[in-house]
Order: C-alpha cells, then sequence, then structure tokens
C-alpha cells in the first residue's frame, strides 16, 4: 500500500499537471468568454458614440452655418465701417442686433490669455499692467481642414499674417499709433483669424478694469475704461464673458461686478475663473465651479491658461492645452469635473449659446434687414441713379434734368405748386394801390394848374381853352405812371426769380448736381433779365403811347358839356379865375383817371406778355443751345456731383448690397435648418 519516496513524487507531479491544466483550460475558458463580453461592451459604446457623432456633427453643421451666417454678416458691417454705436455714433445698426461675447474682467485676469487659449494660438499682447489699451473686436472664422491659418486686419485689407508673432506686434503697433504709449483708446482694432481649428465666433477683448491708475495714467482711466467696457457689455445682444482670477477674492472680481449690474438675472454672463493653478495650496474654487457661490444662470467654467513663466519659455498653445487637460483630468479637486473645464470645452458651450441666442434673434434680424432693405432702397431712389459715362449720355442727362427743372418752374406758375397767385397779386393789389397813391391832388391843386397854365400861356393867354397848358398838366401826370410800371415789371420779375429758386430745390433729381444748379439758376436768371428788360420796355412805351397821342373825343365832349350843363357867359368871365383853373385841374384828373384805368388793364397784359409767357416759353433756350455746344468735359463738370452726395450714395449702396447678401444668407440657413 505504501509508495516509496519516488513513487509518492512521481504521483504528486502527475497530480499537479492534472490541476495546472484543468486551471488554465478554465482560466483561457473564462477569459475568451470575458473577453467576447468585453468586446462586445467596447464595440457597443463605439456604435453609440458614432450615432452621437452622427448627430452631433449634423448640429455641429447647422451651429456653425448660423454662427459662421452671424460672422460673415459682423464681418462685412466691419468692413463697411458699421459695428455700432461703440465704434461710432450711428444707431441703431446690424451690428448691434447680431451677438457677439464680451470678454471682461479686471487688470491682468487673464481675458487675453482666455482669447488665446479659445482660438489656441499665440498673438495676443500680455503681461503684467494695463496691457489691452484698445478694444479688439477678434472674428474667428472656421475655413475647411488643412487649409493655412492666417490672420487679417480690418485696416490693413490686403495683407495675410501668417506668423502670429506679427500680429502680436501689429496690435501692439497699432495701440500705440492711436493711444501713446500709456493712454487707452475707445477706437477698436478689428482682427480676423482664418483656421481650420478655431469656432465661428466673434470676441471683443478689452482693457482690464481698474480701481486706481497706474503707470503714469491720467486719474480719469478707472471712470475711461468702466465707461468703454460697459458701453459695449450694455448692447441688448452681447454675451459677457466675465473672467475673475481664482487666486483673488471673488467677493471683489470688477467682472462679477458690472455684469450683475448690466445682467442681473445672469442670463447673458459666462463666469470663467482663471489662474486655478495659482490657488494657495489647500483652497480651491470647487463652491465657486459648482454653483454653490456666486451661482450664475450658466456654469462656470475653470480655465489654466498659461504662466508668464510659460510664456517665457516659449511654451506653446498645444502644449498649454494638453497641460490644462492634465491639470483637470489629475487634480483631486477639479477631476470629476474635467469634461466641463478647459478652454477647448468653454469655446463650445459659447459656440452653442451663441447658437441658441442667434435662433432667437433671427426674426427680429430679419424684420431689421428688411426695413434697412426698404429704407435704403428709397434712399437710393430720392438720391437718383449713377452719373452717365459718355457725351451723349450726358447731355441728355442734363436735357432731362433740365426739362425736369422746367416742369416744376412751369407747374408753379400755371398752379398745381403755390407760387404763381402772386404775379396775379401784383395786378390785383399792388399795381392798383400804387396807381392810387399816385400825386394827382399835389400836381392838380389849384397852384399848379395856375403855375403849369400860366407859364404854357406865355404872353398870350389862352382865349378859350388851354390847349399847351392842357396838354403839359396831362403830359407830366402821365410821366407818374411810369413808377408803377416799373414797380410792376420789377415785382413779377422778383416772383419769376424766387420761383426759379423754389423749382430748384424742389427738383430732387437735381440735388446731386450742384454745378448744374448753379448753372441752370444762373441760365434762368439772365433770362428773367433779358425779360424784365423787355417787359419794362413795353410797359413803359404803353404809358409813351398815352402820352403821345391824347382821346380826342374826351376833349370835344368837354366844352359841350360846359356848355349844357352851365352858363357860357360865366364862364367866359371867370375864365382866369380859380373856377376856370379848377375845371382844368377836374378835367385833367378825369383824363388821367381814365389813362389809369387803362393801364391798370394793360400793364399786367404787357408784363405777362413779356415775362411771365417768355419764362414759361424760354426760360432756358439760350442754355439749351449753350449746352449742346460744351465738349465732353465740360459736361462732364457739369453733372460734377457733391462728394458728399456721392459717397452718401455709394455707402447705401454697400450697405443695401450687405443686408440683402444677409437676407439670402438668412433664408438660405433657414432653409437647412
Ligand atoms: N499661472 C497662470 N497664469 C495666468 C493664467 N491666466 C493668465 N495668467 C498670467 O497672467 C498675466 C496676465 O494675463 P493676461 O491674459 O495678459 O491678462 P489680461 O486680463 O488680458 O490683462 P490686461 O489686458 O492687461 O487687462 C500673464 O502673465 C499671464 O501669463 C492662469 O490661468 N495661470
Amino acid at each position: 500500500m505504501f509508495f516509496n519516496y519516488k513513487e509518492a513524487k512521481i504521483a504528486f507531479l502527475i497530480l499537479f499537471y492534472f490541476f495546472s491544466i484543468t486551471i488554465t483550460a478554465s482560466l483561457l475558458v473564462f477569459l475568451i468568454h470575458s473577453n467576447s463580453k468585453s468586446v462586445r461592451a467596447l464595440k457597443q459604446p463605439k456604435q453609440e458614440e458614432e450615432t452621437e457623432r452622427g448627430e452631433f456633427s449634423a448640429m455641429t453643421t447647422t451651429m456653425e452655418t448660423l454662427i459662421g451666417l452671424v460672422n460673415r454678416i459682423q464681418r462685412a458691417c466691419t468692413l463697411l465701417g458699421d459695428y455700432g454705436s461703440a465704434g461710432t455714433a450711428s444707431l441703431p445698426t446690424l451690428w448691434e442686433s447680431l451677438p457677439s461675447v464680451v470678454v471682461v474682467g479686471g487688470q491682468s485676469s487673464g481675458k487675453s490669455s482666455v482669447l488665446e487659449s479659445i482660438v489656441g494660438r499665440d498673438f495676443l499682447p500680455r503681461g503684467s499692467g494695463i496691457v489691452t489699451r484698445r478694444p479688439l473686436v477678434l472674428q474667428l472664422h472656421k475655413t475647411e481642414p488643412g487649409q493655412v491659418e492666417y490672420a487679417e486686419f480690418l485696416h490693413l485689407p490686403n495683407k495675410q499674417f501668417l506668423d502670429f508673432s506679427l500680429v502680436r506686434k501689429e496690435i501692439e503697433d497699432e495701440t500705440d499709433k492711436m493711444t501713446g504709449s500709456r493712454q487707452i483708446s475707445p477706437v477698436p482694432i478689428h482682427l480676423n483669424i482664418y483656421s481650420p481649428k478655431v469656432v465661428n465666433l466673434t470676441l471683443i477683448d478689452l482693457p482690464g478694469m481698474t480701481k486706481v491708475a497706474v503707470e503714469r495714467q491720467p486719474e480719469s482711466v478707472v471712470q475711461d475704461i468702466e465707461n468703454m467696457v460697459r458701453s459695449y457689455v450694455e448692447q441688448p445682444n452681447c454675451v459677457i464673458l466675465a473672467i475673475t482670477p481664482a487666486n483673488q477674492d471673488i467677493a471683489t472680481s470688477d467682472a462679477i461686478k458690472l455684469s450683475r449690474d448690466v445682467d442681473p438675472t445672469g442670463e447673458k454672463t459666462f463666469g470663467v475663473l482663471t489662474k486655478l493653478d495659482l490657488m494657495d495650496r489647500g483652497t480651491n474654487a470647487l463652491d465657486v465651479l459648482e454653483g454653490r457661490a456666486y451661482p450664475l444662470q450658466h456654469p462656470w467654467v475653470g480655465i489654466v491658461n498659461r504662466s508668464q513663466d510659460d510664456i517665457n519659455r516659449n511654451i506653446d498653445m498645444i502644449a498649454a492645452r494638453c497641460r490644462e487637460r492634465e491639470f483637470f483630468a489629475t487634480n483631486l479637486d477639479y477631476r470629476h469635473l474635467a469634461g466641463k473645464m478647459g478652454s477647448e470645452y468653454l469655446a463650445k458651450l459659447l459656440s452653442k449659446h451663441l447658437e441658441s441666442v442667434i435662433k432667437a434673434r433671427i426674426p427680429g434680424i430679419t424684420s431689421l434687414i428688411n426695413n434697412s432693405i426698404n429704407e435704403l432702397e428709397s434712399e437710393l431712389d430720392y438720391l437718383g441713379r449713377p452719373v452717365a459715362v459718355d457725351a451723349g449720355a450726358r447731355l441728355y442727362t442734363i436735357l432731362e434734368l433740365c426739362r425736369a427743372f422746367d416742369r416744376i418752374f412751369k407747374e408753379h406758375l400755371d398752379g398745381g405748386r403755390p407760387g404763381g397767385d402772386r404775379i396775379y397779386g401784383v395786378f390785383d393789389h399792388q399795381l392798383p394801390s400804387a396807381l392810387r397813391k399816385l400825386p394827382f391832388d399835389r400836381h392838380l391843386s389849384l397852384q399848379n394848374v395856375r403855375k403849369v397854365v400860366s407859364e404854357a400861356d406865355g404872353y398870350q393867354p389862352h382865349l378859350i381853352a388851354p390847349e399847351q397848358g392842357y396838354r403839359r398838366l396831362i403830359d407830366s401826370a402821365l410821366n407818374y405812371f411810369i413808377g408803377p410800371a416799373e414797380a410792376s415789371v420789377d415785382a413779377v420779375h422778383f416772383i419769376l426769380k424766387e420761383l426759379v429758386r423754389r423749382s430748384m430745390v424742389e427738383t430732387q433729381e437735381l440735388r446731386r448736381f450742384p454745378t448744374l444748379q448753379a448753372e441752370i439758376v444762373r441760365a434762368a436768371d439772365e433770362a428773367l433779365d433779358r425779360f424784365r428788360e423787355d417787359g419794362k420796355k413795353t410797359t413803359l412805351r404803353l404809358v409813351e403811347m398815352e402820352s403821345t397821342y391824347l382821346t380826342v373825343d374826351f376833349f370835344r365832349k368837354l366844352p359841350q358839356e360846359v356848355e349844357k350843363g352851365g352858363n357860357p357867359s360865366a364862364s367866359n368871365a371867370d375864365r382866369y379865375t380859380e373856377g376856370h383853373l379848377r375845371r382844368i385841374g377836374a378835367n385833367v384828373s378825369s383824363y388821367v383817371g381814365m389813362v389809369s384805368e387803362t393801364l391798370r388793364q394793360s400793364i399786367p397784359k404787357a408784363v405777362v406778355y413779356c415775362q411771365v409767357k417768355e419764362a414759361k416759353r424760354s426760360l432756358l433756350d439760350i442754355f439749351y443751345t449753350q449746352v449742346g455746344k460744351r465738349e465732353d468735359n465740360q459736361l462732364a463738370v457739369l453733372l460734377d456731383e457733391d462728394p458728399a452726395l456721392m459717397e452718401r450714395r455709394q455707402r447705401c449702396a454697400r450697405r443695401l448690397e450687405l443686408y440683402k447678401s444677409a437676407r439670402d444668407e438668412i433664408d438660405s440657413v433657414s432653409w437647412t435648418r
């Protein structure tokens, strides 16, 4: 029964192998089984991930389209100088209706560093003290994968910056150019970055807020910066990126204080905690990041940017991002939040938020665009078409414009437009009243009649009737009519002149051509002067005609009337007495009255014939002939537009183009949504 030692050893070895094989086999079976499970387990999330990625990419596409759309509109706005009241005084603008992200915070809180992290490039001036001294409007444009990254400034439109350190230099130079070496300026610098690695965003970096003036700055700098920052964050469509360094007391954060002020509900504010790596050992910012302290509607995002030392050692952005990821993944305090921390996450969060903001704003933007298009189109109509370029077309344009003016001038005379009635006022009121006021009483006073009659009689007093006395009295009385006749001509002349000016103002088509306007007015004035000369000659002739041939009948009737009504012997007796002279005065007066009545009728006819009718018929006739003989360059001078107006039309046309393309863009996005 008993084995010897050798047999026992063999039996033990056999048993050991048997158990080893069994265990290995079961282990293998277990491993294969568990492996297939884990393969399944591994495979499943990947499929889910793929579906998720599919959804995400669809979402990202819409998001990118929308944000890209706004970016493109914003870019067009900046090219047109239309970037809101913070940049210029024009309000309201399309820019203002578009959302943009404004980065605010205290000095050296890390604003520029956050921007750089979002862009993933090293291009902003950074350091201690006041570094950002002008607003920087930064537009990120996502390009196709593999395309070259480059930056472009609005003030250097045709220069592509491939070297981003030169971008920093240009920002510094451009800042100094506007501000000197220490001052701040509200005039923004516009920078576009094109890269496959960025998300479409418009970000605005602002000077850091401060409580005291530093570095030989004026005391007003504190208030100036606050005013500037406010002018941006108070825009209804801005998203505030409030940067607060974690190594400072958040209760004193300028960014949080300001954002609470302008955005009390916290809808527009994204809180960003920088410098988490610089917090005192044993402390953390979990209270803030988890929303217990200083809660905002959007979650706080923690960031770790490059330190000054990193910058000095030229640690690049890729390495910095890796380090940031590593910081959150490995830090015991923040490990559980790692997926929702860091600059990459912040960029996506902002992008997503902007999408929802834009979606909500699209109806408002569309109606703003449509209203603006209508307004711009009517303004362009008002400003007129661009000027013709060849001689024939120029001449045609000039004649058309003259005709438009002439039409309006005629409307003033014929009725339809006011002014012509004032001419009738001259005939109906001014002329009769001037005629009534003529000093015939004085002229035909007893003394004057006696004087004129005796002088006319000479040494031999008249025998029956003082023929010469009558003639002299009538002649000199008729001279008085020259005044009212000339005054009527002048009055109508001035009315016509004023109507020319009025018609010029009312000829919309001519507004843009000050030179042509002046020429037409000059030509019209010259024509009116000619018509006035003619009017004067004609009316004076009427008066002269009255004195050259007296109405015989009138005088023939006189003795008969005396004989009929009175006592002839008595009349003979008092031939040189007062009664006789009074009768002569009365006779002359009634003759002059008759002439006055005739002239009251005929002067208006002469005036209308010589001035009004001629003005209607041939005001610009001579001008037309002169223009027809002019050389092309002289015609061009006539159509020389007011430069301010030309610029206004160009601006209007460019803006119209922008709004139309914005409308088309929005329409196309709406279709793909
Ligand atoms: N260690 C560390 N340093 C940081 C961090 N963020 C910023 N800094 C450093 O803080 C300094 C100021 O950073 P900037 O980005 O220039 O700050 P800013 O707010 O833009 O400064 P101003 O424009 O002058 O107001 C720089 O030296 C940065 O390297 C961070 O998260 N960690």
